[in-house]
């Protein structure tokens, strides 16, 4: 068996505070091979970034990863010193897309000047190269090469989406994380951005880590994806069996929040409730108190990522995932019926 490009084994981070401290990534494991898409998804204050900002160095002062392992081409980084790590990785092995996709390149300074910077901190080339480089870049992103001089004030929305993912792409990283980086773009746009992200796969040997809340956003693009919710990962597997065939209660209710294709009158489900402030160590799971389908034992321990059916791939922490399948068929029938009653009672139509 390969080698997975990133595996994350067991994280807990924690933000140190004066009062008490917030425990906002509780075991958390999941891997990435090379070349493969992978989706994290959760509602916000689940842990996506801080998860995300563990791989590359970026936690805030006051977070730590408290225990657990990191591992990039099966070596341990997450003790890397800042030295170390801007050395090894930054750019060279992962690069990042940040939030503010849009706004992440600096006004002031013309794209090759920009790449030059990053070429000369992170390797030997010279400027040429850098340029050279970029101009590349700009030709497998669909931009003219003899754009790499401009401000990126001179881009349209749509170019400027591209020069961002060229310049990720600089120093030939092999996993790139794309923290949110179509949240602030108007649906068209958000389109687009996964397309150009989605045409890289035919063009180059790319691992991508997507952080979205949207998993219809992950359907689309990524193989395979994680579930978090509270810190925790609640489910994980390829898209695939996640699409067909979910079994955390979250990751159910989660699927019907959002449209889909398959369901177009169905009515999308709002999940009551809100996750645990997770001041103290988690010890429980921290969707038990949102959960229609929770027992005494949600509230007492922490359920662990089991494999489903024998597949490595697909894994749920999950006291109940057993039975998911017919819960949640019921509590859909249920609530389709409650729907109807609904429409019937207040004297009209559905399609109305
Ligand atoms: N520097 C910090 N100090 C203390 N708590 C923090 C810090 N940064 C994040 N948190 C807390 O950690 C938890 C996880 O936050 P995080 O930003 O990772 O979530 P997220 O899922 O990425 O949310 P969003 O999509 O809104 O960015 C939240 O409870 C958040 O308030």
């Amino acid at each position: 068996m390969t080698e997975p490009l990133l595996e994350v084994e067991n994280v807990d981070i924690t933000y140190r505070m004066d009062s008490e401290d917030v425990h906002a990534v509780t075991d958390a494991s999941f891997t990435i091979d090379s070349n493969e898409y992978f989706g994290l998804v959760g509602e916000s204050g689940c842990g996506k970034s801080t998860l995300a900002k563990s791989l590359i160095r970026g936690l805030d002062s006051n977070g730590e990863v408290t225990s657990g392992t990191i591992r990039y081409k099966g070596e341990e980084i997450q003790d890397f010193s800042e030295k170390e790590y801007n050395e090894k990785i930054r750019w060279k092995e992962i690069a990042v897309i940040p939030q503010a996709a849009m706004n992440s390149l600096n006004p002031l300074t013309k794209l090759s000047e920009q790449a030059v910077e990053i070429a000369g901190v992170h390797t030997d080339w010279s400027e040429k190269k850098a340029i050279s480089r970029l101009e590349e870049l700009f030709d497998i992103v669909g931009l003219p090469e003899s754009r790499v001089t401009d401000y990126p004030h001179q881009f349209s929305g749509g170019m400027k989406q591209r020069a961002i993912i060229a310049m990720s792409l600089l120093l030939n990283p092999t996993l790139i994380i794309a923290d949110e980086p179509t949240t602030a773009l108007d649906v068209i746009m958000q389109d687009q951005f996964l397309k150009h992200i989605d045409n890289l796969r035919e063009k180059r040997d790319l691992a991508l880590l997507l952080i979205t809340h949207d998993i219809a956003v992950v359907f689309e693009t990524c193989d395979s994806l994680a579930v978090m919710h509270g810190g925790q990962i609640a489910e994980r597997g390829t898209t695939k069996e996640i699409f067909s065939a979910p079994r955390h209660p979250y990751t159910i209710l989660l699927q019907k929040s959002f449209p889909d294709a398959r369901y177009p009158d169905r009515e999308l489900e709002v999940i009551e409730g809100s996750p645990p402030a997770l001041r103290e160590e988690v010890d429980y799971c921290t969707f038990a108190s949102r959960c229609p389908w929770a027992e005494q034992q949600c509230r007492e321990s922490m359920p662990l990522a089991d494999s489903l059916n024998g597949t490595d791939s697909h894994a749920v922490a999950c006291f109940r995932s057993d039975e998911m399948e017919s819960l949640a068929s019921d509590h859909m029938n249920t609530n389709e019926t409650r729907h109807a009653n609904a429409i019937e009672s207040e004297g009209y139509e559905d399609d109305d």
